[in-house]
């Protein structure tokens, strides 16, 4: 896994960011406030002051407990840090400009920006305080901003600013790439490498609504190792192994890149088929079959071949549901293990010879009479 796949805040991630930008943000009205009745301290407007708070927490009550917007998650915190920018550097503007000691007010917004919100919000943040930092003392001090002593004094006034942004951003990658780490090792199967169900399932769902709205077919399908317990007996647990490695393998090689498969549990694969038909999920199928059984496992002694049985469902014909349809895929795959293994049925298949008279030779078959 390369280092630059940082990953987005997932939903859950950002309730909890909201509310924790909620703290914050009553956390720096009550610092204001405090400041504010605090004898002999400097302030200038202290009406204008009381009237930003007074702004400020309408604000976080309309935009967060009134419900008014509903943006995306993320960007309503990056607009709630942004009011927090114009609050804070209104409040530092009155209280002493750039020798305010309200002025690591900031360091709040770029903690928080850089925790959650991503480099380039941080950096835009970032980019913002310097230019206030800036038009701040130029209205102090003019052209004599650009002198040296005055210029390097402001500079360090603004260095912790810039390396507190550095150093969250590095710790929040750091973050990211763990909590990436840890989701694919809970997404992924240790003996194959493929998904696990958590993965398929969520796939699954999120294709499902897709294909709904695009009006699109899709299968799914199941696909099971035939006497795999025999391999286990004869050989041992490892041999088996193999051979589960080898059916994964030889699904991976005849699918397309759009489909999914992952590893449905013990000896049996599950697969979620994009934009495909049931004639096209029968060739799918077929492919599968045939690259399985040509394969040969090397054991250290002998080569062993194995091959798969095949159930299939395709939406909306067979079913409309996701777990419909994995159910019918599964009725299928055990239909075409009571027909003696090593081949594919659909569910629409089963479904009409159980339909079928069972006198009618024409449509009736053995193994489901
Ligand atoms: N080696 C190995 N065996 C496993 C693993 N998971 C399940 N099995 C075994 O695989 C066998 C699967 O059993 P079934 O699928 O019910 O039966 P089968 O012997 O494959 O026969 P059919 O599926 O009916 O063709 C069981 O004996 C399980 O103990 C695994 O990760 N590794």
């Amino acid at each position: 896994m390369k280092k630059k796949d940082v990953a987005l805040p997932d939903p859950i991630e950002l309730r909890g960011f909201n509310r924790t930008l909620a703290e914050i943000e009553w956390l720096l009205l009550v610092l204001v406030l405090v400041y504010l009745v605090l004898p002999d301290e400097p302030v200038e407007q202290t009406l204008g002051i009381a009237a930003a708070i007074a702004v400020f927490a309408v604000f976080i009550l309309g935009f967060r407990y009134l419900n008014l917007f509903t943006l995306p998650a993320r960007w309503k915190l990056t607009i709630e840090t942004w009011a927090m920018l114009a609050f804070t550097a209104f409040v530092v503007w009155h209280t002493g400009k750039v020798d305010s000691p309200l002025i690591s007010l900031f360091l709040l917004v770029i903690v928080f920006s850089a925790l959650t919100l991503g480099k380039l919000i941080t950096l835009l943040e970032v980019a913002l305080i310097a230019s206030f930092y800036l038009f701040a003392a130029y209205t102090a001090a003019g052209t004599e901003l650009f002198a040296y002593s005055t210029f390097s004094r402001l500079m360090l006034l603004f260095a912790p600013v810039a390396l507190v942004a550095y150093v969250t951003s590095l710790i929040a990658s750091d973050m990211s790439f763990s909590r990436t780490f840890v989701q694919r090792l809970s997404e992924t199967d240790e003996l194959t490498g493929l998904p696990n169900m958590r993965a398929f399932s969520v796939a699954l769902a999120r294709h499902k609504q897709a294909a709904v709205l695009r009006d699109r077919p899709f299968g799914v399908m199941m696909v099971d190792a035939d006497n795999l317990k025999e391999v286990n007996d004869r050989y041992g647990h490892s041999v088996g192994n193999q051979v589960i490695r080898a059916v994964a393998e030889g699904i991976r090689r005849s699918i397309r890149s759009a489909d999914l498969v992952a590893r449905y549990g013990g000896d049996e694969f599950i697969l979620l088929l994009p934009d495909t038909t049931e004639q096209a999920a029968h060739e799918a199928g077929e492919r599968i079959r045939m690259m399985v059984a040509s394969t040969l496992i090397d054991t250290g002694k002998d080569a062993v071949t194995t091959t798969v049985s095949i159930g299939y469902a395709t939406y909306p014909s067979m079913a409309t549901e996701v777990d419909d349809l994995m159910v019918r895929a599964d009725e299928a795959l055990y239909a075409s293990k009571r027909a003696g293994r090593n081949r594919i049925f659909a569910f629409s298949e089963i479904a009409e010879m159980a339909r079928a008279p069972h006198d009618d030779p024409d449509t009736r078959r053995e193994p489901f009479g």
